[in-house]
């Protein structure tokens, strides 16, 4: 059974390949929802997910997964979850609908049964005439849908996507991430996305976890993690903005440039905004936008990192993987081998 208040409780989970410490004691717990698991490379996303899947041997840890005690069963806990990892995933010599029936059956449909859903799911995942091609002749963009059905059609209540929108162009990139909210609102499952790309867990996630070396920095809700320390209000300004920000620093204002072209402006609460518009009379700035300052989810990201902004870094586009130097000592290995002594 799993408890209403998470799906996944670890604690003290280390994982070492050899005398790379991967996961460094780590205890976090995973809510209902959508969790997106981020971190620069190396800092043991992958790691934590093949963990929890027992697919690699860990050196200590305990807890529970869906409500089955971790690591002692895994293999429960393997069926009980849906897996699209990061690498190519596929039967060479099967089509699309044959790799996912086999799936299905693998998890105990019947095989009427297991084709019926397999259709079911390719449709859901846009997959139209192609299911019926072998799979080494898929797009990257197919093989994604193909690892993702796979992973769903065994209807389980908790899914992990390592990845899944890695190679997909625009489009394919918003139908997936539509998908994956579908499945959290509508569906009511619980998702953790482990990405790459902050735009990908500002559009689907409720909830965020940051890894930085092997160890949990940030594990929060998203609306919690997007509220300023202090109030504070964040304003665009036509024109030059240099007055305004001089008169409302010379008032004791903290004023900081956002990413994305605006200011934003400590100790102003948001429903008591008159200071502001009297700072800007008198400094005769036009101001054309008030609101309540959030932390974007690029700021939580570089302070819980300690990196620092790019930048050319466009609103929303941060792919960090590219911004951020990754935290491990060795190459990364591939596959689920697992080099621990
Ligand atoms: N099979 C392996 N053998 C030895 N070291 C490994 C192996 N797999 C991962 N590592 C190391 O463990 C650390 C964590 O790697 P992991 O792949 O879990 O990070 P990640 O956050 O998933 O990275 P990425 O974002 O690049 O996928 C890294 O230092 C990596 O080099």
């Amino acid at each position: 059974m799993t408890s209403e208040s998470h799906v996944v409780s670890i604690d003290g989970l280390t994982k070492r390949y050899r005398e790379v410490v991967a996961l460094d004691d780590v205890t976090l717990k995973i809510r209902p929802g959508v969790t997106g698991l981020l971190g620069p490379n190396g800092s043991g996303k992958s790691t934590f997910i093949k963990a929890l899947l027992g697919l690699v041997r860990t050196q200590t840890g305990a807890g529970d997964v869906m409500g089955l005690q971790w690591p002692e069963q895994v293999r429960a806990i393997r069926d009980a979850i849906g897996y699209s990892p990061e690498d190519d995933c596929y039967i060479a010599g099967l089509t699309g609908i044959e790799s996912v029936a086999l799936m299905a059956e693998l998890s105990g449909l019947p095989r009427i049964e297991a084709l019926r859903r397999s259709h079911e799911i390719l449709d859901f995942c846009d997959v139209g005439e192609e299911r019926y091609r072998e799979v080494e002749s898929y797009s990257t963009g197919m093989r994604q849908k193909l690892k993702f059905a796979q992973a769903l059609v065994h209807d389980p209540d908790l899914l992990i996507l390592d990845e899944p929108t890695t190679g997909l162009d625009p489009k394919q990139r918003r139908s997936m991430l539509d998908r994956i909210r579908t499945l959290g609102q509508r569906h009511g499952k619980s998702i953790l996305l482990s990405t790459h790309i902050l735009h990908d867990v500002r559009a689907v996630c409720d909830h965020v976890i940051i890894l930085v070396g092997g160890t949990v920095r940030v594990s929060d809700s998203l609306a919690n993690l997007s509220r300023p320390a202090e109030p504070s209000v964040q304003v665009g300004v036509q024109g030059d903005p240099s007055l305004l920000v001089r008169d409302l620093q010379n008032a004791g204002h903290e004023v900081s440039a956002t990413i994305d072209g605006r200011w934003k402006v400590g100790g102003i609460d948001p429903n008591d905004s008159a200071a502001i518009w009297q700072t800007a009379g008198q400094s005769g700035a036009a101001i054309s936008r008030l609101e309540p300052a959030r932390n974007s989810l690029e700021q939580i990201f570089f302070a819980a990192t300690g990196a620092t902004m790019p930048i050319d870094a466009e609103p929303g586009s941060v792919d960090f993987a590219a911004t951020v130097s990754g935290q491990g000592t060795t190459t990364k290995g591939t596959g689920g081998s697992d080099g621990a002594s």
